[in-house]
């Protein structure tokens, strides 16, 4: 299967008063044709900052993306200007924000503001991107589409808002859609709505999806492939069946302990005991050491890197490299 993305070496950092955060610290991986990829791991662990990152949209001199490649349809887009990278978001890779409210234009009908990228990327007249908006608000699930293209944001429910940035940000048929969060601030019936009909709309499309999330419910709904990622590492990945068949971090191991009810918010998950290192002062040591129930010396001295398991199973874990022994 081909690759529609394929990430090396990426590394970005933000230039704080107290030094660098290494928000994302040299992760690879790719993304396939057709293949939803889902990022989990707990606050801090760099997941936004990733999918950022790949939009081009870190700010400088704030943050910085320090390494790495980014291959998108044959293009390295760390090397495009700003204009380039521009026509791409919104053309080809499209992003669902969190909060829908703060990509949308307050004062503009719903409507006109899914026109306009279908004018300005697609090259459709006003009649044609009426048409196609109004469709495209069937098409999320949306009934009395007519009325609603009239209806400014504030009359919508977060719901019926996220629908409709689902409606844009597949209007110009990207080849990667990137979802950060996208059903966190709704109700578990309103989520797993939306999950449905986003999973509906990827398979009849043929889109990529990139889909960061800390609910591992959505998870084992949705993903095909699973990155796990702590401290701004990629500590484990694999296909979703044999991530949740057999876990191998012992991080991974216990996310998957609270057992996720699938559309149920799951605050409890990151109830492993202990915290997440000070992203300021990371010790060269496995970043999970002190919370890790299996921790053997090496493990607080040098950071293990990943190694590939059986299938498409990778770890970054001590316990599974030949001549490490227990404590
Ligand atoms: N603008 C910024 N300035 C300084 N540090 C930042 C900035 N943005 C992110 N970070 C830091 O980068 C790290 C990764 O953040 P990121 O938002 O990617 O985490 P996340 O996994 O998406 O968490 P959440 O689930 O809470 O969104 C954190 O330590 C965060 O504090």
């Amino acid at each position: 299967m081909r690759n529609v993305m394929e990430i090396e070496h990426l590394s970005t950092y933000f230039y704080t008063r107290e030094g660098a955060v290494k928000a994302v610290n040299d992760i690879s991986f790719r993304i396939r044709e057709g293949e939803t990829v889902c990022i989990v791991g707990e606050s801090g662990s760099g997941k936004s900052v990733t999918a950022l990152s790949v939009m081009g949209l870190i700010e400088e001199p704030a943050g910085k993306i320090v390494e790495g490649q980014i291959h998108f349809d044959g293009k390295q887009l760390l090397n495009l200007s700003k204009q380039e990278l521009r026509t791409i978001r919104g053309n080809d890779i499209a992003m669902i924000f969190q909060e829908p409210m703060s990509s949308l234009n307050p004062v503009i009908p719903i409507g006109k503001q899914i026109m306009e990228p279908l004018k300005t990327h697609q090259g459709l007249n006003k009649k044609e991107a009426k048409r196609r908006a109004i469709e495209l608000i069937e098409l999320v699930g949306i009934s009395r589409p007519e009325q609603i293209a009239e209806s400014y944001p504030h009359q919508l429910s977060g719901g019926m808002l996220q629908r409709v940035m689902i409606a844009m940000a597949i209007s110009c048929e990207p080849k990667l859609l990137i979802a950060d969060e996208p059903t966190t601030a709704l109700d578990v019936t309103i989520q797993a709505q939306i999950l449905d009909m986003l999973d509906r709309i990827k398979q009849k499309a043929n889109m990529s999806m990139l889909l960061i999330t800390h609910d591992l419910g959505v998870v084992a709904e949705i993903a095909d492939y699973v990155i796990v990622m702590y401290s701004g590492k990629i500590v484990e990945e694999g296909e979703v069946v044999e991530l949740f068949d057999n876990p191998k971090h012992p991080y991974t191991q216990g996310l998957l302990r609270s057992k996720p009810i699938i559309g149920d918010r799951q605050d409890e998950l990151y109830s492993i005991p202990g915290q997440v290192p000070n992203p300021l002062d990371l010790k060269e040591s496995c970043y999970f050491h002190d919370r890790c129930e299996h921790c053997l010396p090496i493990c607080k001295t040098k950071l293990p890197q990943l190694k590939g398991m059986e299938g498409r199973q990778r770890v970054a874990c001590w316990l599974y490299e030949e001549g490490t022994h227990h404590d």
